[in-house]
């Protein structure tokens, strides 16, 4: 590198930088390859390692405090609380909350921006919550649309346990129509995407506590 280039270098431009950035684009674009080609998507590292150990803390951290609520199934007025059908507590992700989630809402940013792309979804808005699942608890099956509002449009869930095995249960299955279940165990950085309209999905019950940031992207209302 020449004396020029070494002064002008921040942070941003680093080598380590570039890497991140290159591997980012790559695991972005390998799954939406997938989630065309299957309807949806799994990918492993998805998150790097610090943020997600980062946010993984900050979940802990808000559920130990007792800031997470009872999640409700349905919409607006006619939400309810019925653990029998899901039984996760959550919290809605706000910018400024923290740098992790800061930096987790931009990498999301970078995702809808690639998806509208390759995909002309038009996808305009992005909600999500950290989601903690004491154990034993589960979401019987379903689909992320609501009946009365169809903004949502893809499905995205980032997982936050470090070293989750088969046996402490705790999977996402998947029901693609026509198609045997898939299980996507809840590890560390790992995504999974899909589309909310179309894949009944569950989370059963796990052997431990379970935590995950579950988002979707939306469109404009018609
Ligand atoms: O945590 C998961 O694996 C999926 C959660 C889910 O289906 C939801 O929150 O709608
Ligand atoms: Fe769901």
């Amino acid at each position: 590198m020449n004396k020029a280039s070494d002064d002008t270098a921040s942070d941003d431009t680093s080598p380590n930088a570039i890497a991140d950035l290159a591997t980012g684009t790559t695991l972005i674009s390998r799954s939406i390859d997938s989630l065309v080609e299957q309807g949806w998507a799994q990918q492993d590292d998805f998150l790097p390692a610090p943020l997600s150990a980062a946010l993984a803390a900050e979940c802990l951290a808000l559920t130990e405090r007792g800031q997470l609520k009872f999640a409700g199934v349905g919409r607006g007025a006619a939400q309810q609380l019925r653990p029998d059908i899901r039984g996760d507590r959550i919290q809605w992700l706000k910018h400024g909350q923290s740098p992790a989630c800061d930096e987790y809402l931009a990498l999301m940013d970078s995702l809808r921006t690639a998806l509208n792309q390759s995909l002309y979804l038009g996808l305009e808005e992005y909600e999500s919550h950290f989601a903690y699942y004491p154990t034993g608890a589960f979401y019987q099956k379903h689909l992320d649309r609501f009946r009365d509002d169809d903004r949502r449009t893809v499905s995205v869930v980032i997982y936050l346990n470090a070293d989750w095995q088969a046996a402490d249960g705790g999977a996402l299955r998947l029901h693609p129509q026509d198609k045997p279940t898939e299980d996507i165990l809840p590890l560390a950085g790992r995504m999974a995407m899909f589309m909310s309209a179309d894949l009944l999905h569950e989370v059963l019950p796990a052997t431990r506590d379970r935590m995950s940031i579950a988002g979707w992207f939306r469109r404009r209302a018609n």
